[in-house]
C-alpha cells in the first residue's frame, strides 16, 4: 500500500483540476497577449479562473489577484517590494517578522538585512504561535511591513490574523500573511481579516505546481519584482502560464467547496491518528488540536531520529517529512520545535504527518499499525532511549 501523508509539503492535483487544464496544452496553447484568435481563445478560461481566485479569498473588484510563479516569488514580491519603497525610498525603516515563518519569508528578510535593513523575528510561545501582546511590544510607527504567516507549514497552528492586521495597521504599517497553508484548511477571506497582501501556491490545495498568487488590497502599488512585457497589468511581466491559471483557479473553487469535508471528515482521520500517536509512550504533539489547521500532526518521537522514522514509514509505503531542510548529511533539528523551546533531543526527533481529502480511513488504520512496528523497532536499536519491554505490549 502507498499512503501520501506529506501534504504540506504538496498535494496531488485534483483530476477535476487536471481535467480543467487538459484544453490549453494542445488545443487551447496561444499566447494570451497575442492579437490572434490563438491567443484570445483563453481569454474567457482566464477570466474565469481569476473570477474563481478573487471568489476563493474574498477579494473585492477594486483588489488586485497577481499570479505568479509560486507563493514563494508572492513572498519576496512583498518583502522585497516594501523594503524598496517603504524603506530604500521611504520614511521606515524596519520590517517585523516571525521566528517561525517559512524559509520563502526568512531568507528574504536576511537577504534584506544583508542590505542594512532592521528585520524583527518575534518568538513565538510554546504552542509555536505569536501572542499579539509580542507584536505590540515591537512594532513602532516607523515599521514598513509586518508578515506573519496565516498556519504554521509544521505545526498546522494558526496565528490570530485578524487581531495581528489591526495592530500593524494602528502603526502605520502593512500586514502581509503568507496563506500558503491556509487555503483549501480553513476559510480565507482577506476582507474580515483586513490583510494588505496574501501570498499563496496552488500546488497547496490539489492545483498544480509552478503557479501561485499575490493578492494586493486595493491593488496597492508595490514595485515589481518581474519587468518585462505588460502582463498581469504590468505588475508581473511573464508570458501567463494558461494551463497553471485554470488549475488554479478550478483548485481555489474545489478547495472551498470542500471546507465542511477538510473540517469533518480529514479533521476525524487527523485525530484518529493522533489519538494512536498519543498512546505511545514519550512522544510530544505541538499545538492544541482545535487551534491547527485539520490535517496536521507535528509529533516528537523520543528517541528516535525523526529521519529514521521517515526511512522506516517509506519502506512501508508512507510518505512523511521531518518538516525540517534535511539536505545536509548531518541530520537537522526542526527549526520550529527549537522556537518553541524543545530540548535538542525532542528537535531532532520532529514527525510531520499531513492529511488531506484524499487521505482514506484504510489509510490511517494502516499507518497506526506501521508506526506502532517502527516505533518497537528504531526504540529496541535507539542508543538514546531505554527500551522498556512491558510497553510493546501495549500497542497504540
Ligand atoms: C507556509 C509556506 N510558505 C511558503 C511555501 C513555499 O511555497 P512554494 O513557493 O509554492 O514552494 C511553503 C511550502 N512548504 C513546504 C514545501 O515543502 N515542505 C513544506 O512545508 C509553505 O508551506
Amino acid at each position: 500500500m502507498r499512503v501520501y501523508l506529506d501534504n504540506n509539503a504538496t498535494t496531488m492535483v485534483d483530476p477535476l483540476v487536471f481535467d480543467a487544464m487538459k484544453p490549453y496544452f494542445c488545443d487551447i496553447y496561444g499566447n494570451p497577449n497575442s492579437l490572434h484568435a490563438f491567443g484570445s481563445d483563453s481569454h474567457p478560461a482566464l477570466r474565469k479562473a481569476m473570477d474563481q481566485l478573487y471568489a476563493g479569498i474574498n477579494a473585492k473588484d477594486n483588489d488586485d489577484v497577481v499570479v505568479t510563479s509560486c507563493a514563494t516569488e508572492s513572498i519576496n514580491w512583498v518583502i522585497k517590494g516594501i523594503y524598496y519603497d517603504s524603506i530604500l525610498n521611504g520614511p521606515k525603516d524596519t520590517i517585523i517578522t516571525s521566528e517561525v515563518e517559512h524559509p520563502a519569508v526568512i531568507s528574504a528578510c536576511k537577504f534584506l538585512e544583508s542590505l542594512g535593513a532592521r528585520v524583527i523575528y518575534l518568538p513565538v510561545n510554546d504552542q509555536g504561535i505569536v501572542e499579539t501582546n509580542t507584536l505590540r511590544e515591537h512594532i513602532t510607527d516607523t515599521t514598513a511591513l509586518v508578515s506573519i504567516m496565516w498556519a504554521n507549514n509544521e505545526t498546522g497552528m494558526l496565528f490570530p490574523m485578524k487581531e495581528m492586521a489591526a495592530i500593524a495597521h494602528e502603526y502605520g504599517a502593512f500586514f502581509h500573511t503568507d496563506g500558503v497553508q491556509a487555503i483549501g484548511k480553513v476559510p480565507v477571506d482577506v476582507q474580515d481579516a483586513n490583510v494588505d497582501f496574501l501570498s499563496f501556491s496552488a500546488h497547496k490545495f490539489h492545483g498544480p505546481k509552478g503557479v501561485g498568487g499575490l493578492y494586493l488590497k486595493n491593488g496597492q502599488p508595490l514595485t515589481s519584482l518581474m519587468h518585462g512585457g505588460e502582463h498581469m497589468g504590468g505588475r508581473r511581466s511573464g508570458t501567463l502560464n494558461v494551463p497553471g491559471i485554470v488549475g488554479m483557479g478550478k483548485a481555489m473553487e474545489l478547495a472551498n467547496a470542500h471546507l465542511d469535508m477538510e473540517n469533518s471528515t480529514v479533521r476525524q482521520l487527523r485525530d484518529k491518528l493522533e489519538d494512536a500517536i498519543l498512546k505511545i509512550p514519550d512522544v510530544f504533539v505541538v499545538g492544541k488540536r482545535d487551534e491547527r489547521t485539520p490535517n496536521t500532526i507535528l509529533v516528537s518521537v523520543k528517541g528516535i531520529e525523526g529521519e529514521a522514522m521517515l526511512w522506516d514509514l517509506n519502506q512501508k509505503g508512507i510518505a512523511a517529512s521531518t518538516g525540517s531542510a534535511c539536505a545536509s548529511e548531518d541530520l537537522e533539528s526542526n527549526p520550529v520545535m527549537e522556537a518553541i523551546g524543545a530540548e535538542a533531543d525532542l528537535a531532532h526527533t520532529a514527525l510531520r504527518l499531513s492529511l488531506s481529502r484524499f487521505t482514506t480511513q484504510e489509510e490511517i488504520d494502516y499507518t497506526i499499525d506501521a508506526l506502532n512496528t517502527a516505533v518497537v523497532r528504531l526504540r529496541a536499536i535507539s542508543s538514546t532511549y531505554s527500551y522498556a519491554p512491558s510497553w510493546h505490549k501495549s500497542g497504540l
